[in-house]
């Protein structure tokens, strides 16, 4: 069965353990159908107890369970994917440690990247960044709208797209016909993250 990436909730590393597990608990409750636990900052040792964490409450549902940037942390807990950035290792390195069973997703910042992965083997592709976000202030392009109608028309492989996403501009998102929408502050700076889940799926 080919993945489900409509709603794709990405992690905020400053949530406490407790908080961290309350979002996804709820997000998955409201109806995410991805996530990735996304930790820049924190120490090998803490990634993985979060990655443990999140396998426990995502067990038993069908959300996958994706590791932002580390093959040996995904290894480690047996996660279901990798999300790797241009900087991380190369897709055909980290498809041969991952096997072919585990998603392995790719970012990808320019229409340049965009025609080189489409002979990757990664399962999908990030759009960074659709809209400029403080949640993230280290990209490098702005794709827009335009932009991403243009990425969609170009790829074989689905996209999913990230950056500024919220409740305001889900639905424009979407209508360019990317496979997923990815989102941090839309959920897990959301009151009640069931409730924001649910509100942002029930646009797309
Ligand atoms: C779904 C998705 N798309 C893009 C990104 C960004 O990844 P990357 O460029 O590696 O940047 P960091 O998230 O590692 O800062 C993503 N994480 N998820
Ligand atoms: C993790 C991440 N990657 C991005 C990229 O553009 O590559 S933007 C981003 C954070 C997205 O957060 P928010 O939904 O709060 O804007
Ligand atoms: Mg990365």
């Amino acid at each position: 069965m080919s993945p489900d990436y409509r709603l794709y909730l990405v992690t905020d590393e400053r949530l406490s353990d407790e908080a961290l597990c309350h979002v996804v608990t709820q997000a998955v409750e409201g109806g995410v159908t991805m996530v990735q636990l996304r930790e820049k900052q924190g120490k090998l040792r803490r990634f993985i107890q979060r990655g443990q964490l999140l396998k426990t409450i995502l067990a038993g549902t069908e959300v996958p369970l994706i590791i932002n940037d580390r093959v040996d942390v995904a290894l480690a807990i047996n996660a279901d994917g990798v999300h790797l950035g241009q900087s991380d290792m190369p897709a055909e390195m980290a498809r041969e440690l991952l096997g072919q069973d585990k998603l392995l997703g790719l970012t990808v910042e320019s229409m340049a990247q965009l025609e080189q992965a489409q002979s990757l083997p990664v399962d999908y592709l990030g759009i960074s960044t659709v809209f400029a976000t403080p949640t993230k202030t280290d990209t490098c392009f702005e794709w827009g709208i335009a932009g991403l109608e243009l990425a969609q028309s170009c790829s074989r492989l689905p996209l999913v797209a990230i950056g500024g996403i919220d409740l305001a501009n889900i639905e424009q998102v979407k209508a360019t016909g990317v496979a997923g929408i990815a989102l941090v502050s839309a959920i897990c700076g959301a009151a009640e993250p069931r409730l924001a889940a649910r509100e942002l799926l029930a646009r797309i």
